[in-house]
């Protein structure tokens, strides 16, 4: 038997993700008609431990569907990894009369969403993160804007290392995950790009590269490095030091986290957030709303979170041809 539902709260957590807002607004408009109450958590977790929220109407959400950021805020909260934290939490949950929670966040914020269900809030996860990095799913709000920001950012790097005849390094974001420095290398056209998935081999990945293009007459560089696998600057240090190539560091940082949500990440915010409520209103929960071709699909949360996947080094391989 289905518990009851009556109140359902929202939630963004860990690093925001533009196309939140538009995911936000589709919960609480939908939730609004199936006849659910809405309240919208602030600050993650934290928000949840400390009874930050509010109930939400229909107009809580307007003018939101193009802003980036999340209007809940977001927050990464060390508390609620705690045992305590989580019956904190829970206690809140029953104090203000939430029955039922949607998450919108990564890998993490689901681990926190299903140590929720397990005390008996049913809770269903949908991936916000622009690092594209969770298992179940294709695609995550977010990652389009983060790399077409990244890709806008990029061209114009491309002017002026071409004025001078320079190498660019640029890191971009991507915790552990390569996805978006693989796809933002071709469609940047740099001449090499280095993933996390890959260990890093200076004269293979960069020097013999640099090398070989040289010879065909080319006199600038673009290289783009996702976090974690060396400092832009360190590597551009060693590639003016080894070849002689004047060469600039840039870190695109939380850049790539804002802006407004292009197209792509609003649609699939919306369709997400209209079937996580969906799900809660048939009574199925616990899950993880996932996207599998582009066909909204959802996966029970131990299966989502027991779950891997692997970049697709055919697509570097496809990089490197083209990018001589
Ligand atoms: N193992 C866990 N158990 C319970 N809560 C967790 C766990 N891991 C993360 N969380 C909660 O989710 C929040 C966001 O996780 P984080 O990994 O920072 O971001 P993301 O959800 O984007 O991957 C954490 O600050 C914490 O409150
Ligand atoms: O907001 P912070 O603490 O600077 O975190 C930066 C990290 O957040 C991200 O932007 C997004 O990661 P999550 O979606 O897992 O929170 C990563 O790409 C980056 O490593
Ligand atoms: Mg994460």
């Amino acid at each position: 038997m289905a518990k009851e539902i009556k109140t359902i709260g929202v939630l963004t957590s860990g690093g925001d993700a533009p196309g939140m807002n538009a995911a936000v607004r589709a919960i609480v408009r939908t939730g609004i008609t199936k006849g659910y109450r809405m309240m919208g958590i602030q600050r993650g977790y934290n928000g949840l431990i400390n009874g930050e929220c509010y109930e939400m109407n229909v107009r809580s959400v307007s003018e939101i569907i193009h802003r980036g950021g999340t209007i809940l805020y977001t927050a990464r909260c060390l508390e609620f990894k705690t045992q305590a934290g989580q019956s904190k939490a829970l206690a809140r949950c029953k104090e203000l009369g939430i029955d039922a929670l949607v998450v919108i966040g990564g890998d993490g914020s689901f681990m926190g969403a299903r140590a929720l269900a397990n005390q008996g809030i049913p809770c269903i996860g949908i991936p916000g993160t622009i690092d594209n990095d969770i298992a179940c799913s294709e695609y995550t709000i977010g990652y389009d804007t983060a790399m077409n920001t990244a890709v806008e950012a990029i061209d114009k790097l491309r002017d002026t290392t071409q004025s001078h005849d320079r190498c660019s390094v640029v890191e971009v974001m991507g915790h552990h995950a390569g996805y978006i420095a693989l796809n933002v290398g071709i469609a940047t056209g740099a001449l090499a790009v280095l993933l996390p998935e890959r260990p890093f081999d200076f004269e293979r990945d960069i020097l013999a590269r640099m090398r070989q293009t040289q010879v065909t007459g080319k006199k600038h560089f673009i290289i783009i490095v996702s976090e974690g696998v060396i400092s832009a600057q360190e590597l551009a240090n060693q590639i003016q030091a080894t070849t002689g190539v004047d060469s600039r560091a840039t870190v695109l940082g939380h850049i790539q986290r804002g802006g407004s949500p292009t197209v792509r990440d609003r649609v699939n915010a919306s369709l997400m957030g209209y079937h996580a409520i969906d799900l809660l209103d048939k009574g199925i929960y616990n899950r993880v709303v996932a996207m599998s071709g582009d066909k909204i699909v959802d996966y029970d949360v131990n299966v989502a979170l027991s779950m891997h996947k692997t970049i697709d080094m055919d697509m570097l391989e496809v990089a490197n041809s083209i990018s001589i």
